[in-house]
């Protein structure tokens, strides 16, 4: 598959930009935690990104992953607003079997991702969402996660993107586009 970015309206990315919370050593020392409970609470804000989101999207997915749980907060909104269904990408333990699972690192800590691959069909075009692409570590188990399932991954769309931590890298040759870059 050739990436081609979308691009999302700059009056949304700056919609996004002033209701994010920037806080120091958080959960441990090192890490500037990027805090999206401002934008979530703010009814017309949370409303414009899962419009903005759906008009770039309609017509070109057939399912929404969302990864918990952060990128479900964005990911079930979005699916419902395309009239597509949700894949819960869960961490471990989470989800009753049968489950296909993938272990990975993530900017603090380790992890394991889980997915029913009967929750997925064959060769469904699959839209990958979250909240944050940090190092890639949790978008590339979901990429492997859906495809293991049988699906097809359309792209990652990111709410926020850390350009330092180079996840994009991880996720070679795929789309992936976010709303926020820092
Ligand atoms: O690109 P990566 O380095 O993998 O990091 C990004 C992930 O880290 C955060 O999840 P976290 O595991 O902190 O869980 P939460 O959504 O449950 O808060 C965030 O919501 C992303 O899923
Ligand atoms: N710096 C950060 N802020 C918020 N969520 C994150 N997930 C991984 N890194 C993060």
């Amino acid at each position: 598959m050739t990436p081609q970015g979308v691009s999302f309206p700059a009056e949304l990315t700056d919609l996004v930009r002033s209701h994010i919370r920037e806080i120091p050593d958080f959960p441990s020392p090192g890490i500037l935690f990027r805090d999206i409970t401002p934008l979530l609470a703010d009814g017309p804000a949370f409303g414009a990104l899962v419009s903005g989101l759906a008009d770039v999207y309609g017509g070109r997915v057939d399912a929404v992953a969302g990864l918990e749980s952060r990128g479900f907060i964005l990911a079930a909104p979005l699916a419902a607003a395309l009239g597509v269904g949700m894949l819960t990408v869960r961490k471990a333990g989470r989800l009753p079997g049968p489950v296909i699972g993938v272990d990975y690192a993530l900017e603090y800590g380790t992890a394991r991702m889980e997915l029913r691959p009967e929750t997925v069909s064959a060769g469904q075009r699959v839209l990958i969402v979250d909240d944050v692409l940090a190092t890639g570590g949790t978008g590339a188990a979901a990429v492997e996660l859906i495809r293991q399932a049988g699906g097809r991954v359309v792209g990652l769309a990111m709410l926020l993107e850390l350009a330092d931590l180079r996840g994009r890298d991880r996720l070679d040759g795929y789309q992936v586009d976010s709303v926020l870059v820092y």
